[in-house]
């Protein structure tokens, strides 16, 4: 996958390219990121990229100008089909099936905001879609556009070996994960639940997604209303609504 990141800031997006999953993604090819600045696109002395919000008020405002050419720029990057991306508390929240939505996309162009935002002239004529990663206040998009750009990557084949997407399969379709543990077996008291220490992977298995369920339900029960329950996963439930304290 092609990507193209716009931002003044584009060292940045190292915190992607040099470590981890994403990190690998790039070093083995699989992703192909791109920093483009808007202030290379700029021909004043001071290579200005800001400028004061017409109606007044405090802070600065992006300049169409530079970000235009820097979007033009980073789509030719990307290869043509891009879809142009507006990380911006205006968006829609980003989710699981976003993600793997955009997953599908040849190529990306996202495009971080900095002072109190950019020329709405940009997302009304370059901009197809503007993506929001939550409700509260950054100083930016750069780190907005990181966390869809490791979400993303995650998706593509080859990507994630095999154990891990299987971790994916299991609880990316929309359940909390369960608990996690490693050694030692008793740690300051507090011990591994006898069922991870024994081989039975089957009974492993059930008590695992038994886990995610009571912790969907008691934390984010908004999760199980929009997701179709296996068979098993309804008696797992109908277990732990039996088993709560009244
Ligand atoms: C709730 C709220 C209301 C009004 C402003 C802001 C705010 O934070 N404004 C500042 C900026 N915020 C973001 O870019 C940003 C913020 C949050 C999630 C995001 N997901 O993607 C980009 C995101 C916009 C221009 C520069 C940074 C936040």
């Amino acid at each position: 996958m092609r990507v193209a990141a716009i931002s003044i800031f584009p060292e940045m997006f190292r915190a992607i390219t040099d470590y981890g999953v994403s990190g690998r993604a790039v070093s083995e090819g699989h992703l192909v990121l791109d920093c483009i600045n808007p202030r290379t696109f700029t021909h004043d002395r001071h290579r200005t990229v800001d400028d004061r919000p017409y109606g007044g008020g405090p802070g600065m405002v992006m300049k169409a100008e530079p970000l235009e050419a820097a979007i033009d720029e980073a789509v030719e990057r990307v290869g043509g089909e891009a879809k142009v991306i507006c990380l911006s508390p205006q968006g829609r929240v980003l989710d699981q099936a976003m993600v793997e939505s955009l997953a599908e996309e040849p190529g990306l162009v996202l495009l971080s905001g900095r002072y109190e935002g950019i020329d709405e002239r940009v997302l009304e004529s370059w901009v197809d879609e503007e993506i929001s990663i939550g409700d509260y206040v950054l100083s930016g998009g750069e780190l907005a556009a990181m966390v869809l750009v490791d979400a993303v990557v995650r998706q593509i084949p080859g990507v994630l070996g095999h154990s891990q997407s299987a971790v994916e399969d299991s609880f990316a379709d929309g359940l909390l994960d369960c608990p996690h543990y490693t050694r030692p077996e008793a740690h300051r008291g507090s011990r591994v639940p006898e069922v991870l220490l024994g081989g039975d992977h089957e009974r492993i298995r059930r008590w695992r997604l038994k886990q995610s369920l009571q912790r969907t339900l008691i934390r984010r029960p908004e999760l199980l209303q929009e997701r179709e329950l296996t068979a098993e996963e309804q008696r797992l439930l109908a277990e732990i609504e039996n088993e709560r304290p009244d």
